[in-house]
């Protein structure tokens, strides 16, 4: 047996996750053709790299089928239930910086905050007949902070990809989505609520509380950690 390290399949994630290992001495890599998901782990004995949908990775390290992990704050806290019982958080990495905001339209002149969304959500149900919409894929993340912030009268519409184009698409009125740079709610003219963001996210490498460890994977886990100054 061998400990398992997974890492975001593709993109940004993937690249930097592997500078920052490679940077403290542990290489990792794609083997195979550029579309093969197979990898290799150097610098460290035991270790085998699984690359996966940065999506998954909470799943796959609470049902501790991954010891180790790199994925967004983001996405363990939407996809786990008391996810600090699942997973240990070991290190933020320092990149895939990402805010989780609402935004709504940016001609909507009198929406700036919670107290003004919840306003308009009334407002909008009394002359619509049905609950303002917002379009978004962190469905736990946002209902806990519109309870918190005391909007009610609202409904989730899930959007997997894409999200800032439903209100233009008009299959929702408002949006829940991350935000790096801005540029993406600014193209499609829609604006942040300022009462500051749902989370903050970054990259962060996780430790599963749930996967076996038999003596040698203990062995291996440890070296790992070691050469990782963790
Ligand atoms: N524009 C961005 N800037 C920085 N980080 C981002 C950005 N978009 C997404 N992220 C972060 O990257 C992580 C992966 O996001 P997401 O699941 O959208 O990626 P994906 O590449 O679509 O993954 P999947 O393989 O599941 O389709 C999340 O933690 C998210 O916060
Ligand atoms: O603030 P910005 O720098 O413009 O980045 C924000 C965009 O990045 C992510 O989308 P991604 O590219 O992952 O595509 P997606 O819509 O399929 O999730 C996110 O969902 C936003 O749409």
């Amino acid at each position: 047996m061998t400990v398992k390290l997974g890492v975001p399949s593709k993109g940004r994630l993937m690249e930097k996750t592997f500078d920052w290992f490679g940077e403290r001495g542990v290489t990792l890599s794609r083997t195979g053709s550029e579309r093969e998901y197979s990898g290799k782990v150097d610098g460290v004995d035991g270790v085998q790299l699984v690359l996966l949908s940065a999506g998954e990775i909470p799943r796959e390290l609470a049902a501790g089928r991954l010891h180790l992990g790199v994925t967004g704050t983001d996405l363990v806290r939407e996809k786990l239930v008391q996810w600090d019982q699942q997973v240990e958080e070991m290190a933020a990495l320092g990149f895939g910086f990402a805010d989780l905001i609402v935004a709504v339209p940016s001609c909507w002149v009198d929406v700036d905050c919670l107290d003004d969304l919840d306003a308009a959500a009334s407002a909008f149900r009394a002359e619509h007949g049905h609950r303002l919409r917002i379009a978004t894929k962190y469905h736990r993340l946002v209902r806990d902070y519109l309870r918190a912030g005391g909007v009610a009268d609202y409904q989730l519409v899930d959007s997997q990809g894409a999200t800032e184009g439903t209100v233009k698409n008009l299959t929702a009125e408002a949006i829940a989505d991350i935000t790096s740079t801005g540029e993406t709610l600014r193209a499609n003219h829609l604006k942040i609520l300022g009462d500051g963001p749902i989370l903050r996210s970054q990259a962060t490498l996780f430790r599963s509380r749930k996967a076996q460890k038999a003596v040698a994977e203990r062995a291996a886990l440890k070296q790992l950690l070691d050469k990782l100054g963790l």
